[in-house]
């Protein structure tokens, strides 16, 4: 079952045409890789889908709840971590203990007292999954969630994402390291120059498949 359909969506800024007449659909219980070179449009094309951004044409549709962690952590650099998440549990009508469990979840908690101004691209990796994880959500839209990730940590990421996969959860998430991805997604999808160049299982090399569609 699709949990995201993507139709048509088209997004400009100004003369610049990022994504250009998007449609597919991403399903159920699967990880779904979304790859292209840079300034293909992906995380353009992911805040449009997680409404961040309001598309010029087209629409996107979520089914079920949405946790999403694109670019940055979003916590001001003065603020601790656990600060961060409060704030965002209170707005999202969480309760506190919930932000004690995702710190323990994404292995933050002896770190949740230090300012995230402080934070190694890893621990903020983290803190923006920690802050996408907080309510549970049905879908996950994850801008290059393995960046920045110790191996321990990308091995750590590729099974808390296979978990949520085989608990009927929806995966969606960019990444420039193929051999990673490679191990972690079910389906991909490869953007170039702002249109959709390939889609389907993710089957043998993913190197070969980027190559070929990005030829
Ligand atoms: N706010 C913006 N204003 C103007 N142009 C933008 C803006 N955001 C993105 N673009 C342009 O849109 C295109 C797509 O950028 P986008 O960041 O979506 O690509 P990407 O595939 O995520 O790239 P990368 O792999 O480098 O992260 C690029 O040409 C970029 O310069």
């Amino acid at each position: 079952m699709n949990s995201i359909t993507v139709e048509g969506l088209t997004k400009r800024h100004g003369r610049v045409v990022a994504v250009n007449d998007l449609s597919f659909s991403v399903r159920r219980g699967a990880v779904t890789g979304f790859l292209g070179p840079n300034g293909a449009g992906k995380t353009t094309a992911l805040g449009a889908i997680a409404g961040l951004a309001r598309p010029t044409r087209g629409r996107a549709v979520v089914h079920g709840t949405l946790g999403v962690h694109i670019e940055a952590c979003g916590a001001h650099p003065g603020r601790t971590a656990r600060a961060h998440l409060r704030s965002l549990a209170a707005l999202a009508g969480l309760p506190r203990r919930r932000v004690e469990e995702v710190l323990e979840l994404v292995d933050l908690e002896e770190a949740a007292g230090r300012r995230a101004g402080r934070f190694s691209l890893g621990m903020r990796q983290r803190l923006g999954l920690a802050s996408a994880l907080l309510g549970d959500p049905d879908v996950l839209i994850l801008d290059e969630p393995l960046n920045g990730l110790d191996p321990r940590g990308i091995r750590w990421v590729r099974e808390l994402l296979r978990e949520r996969a085989a608990a009927g959860g929806t995966v969606l998430i960019s990444s420039h390291l193929l051999a990673e991805a490679e191990q972690t997604v079910d389906d991909v999808l490869v953007l170039n120059g702002g249109e959709l160049v390939h889609s389907g299982p993710a089957d043998g090399s993913l190197e070969d498949l980027f190559f070929e569609a990005t030829a």
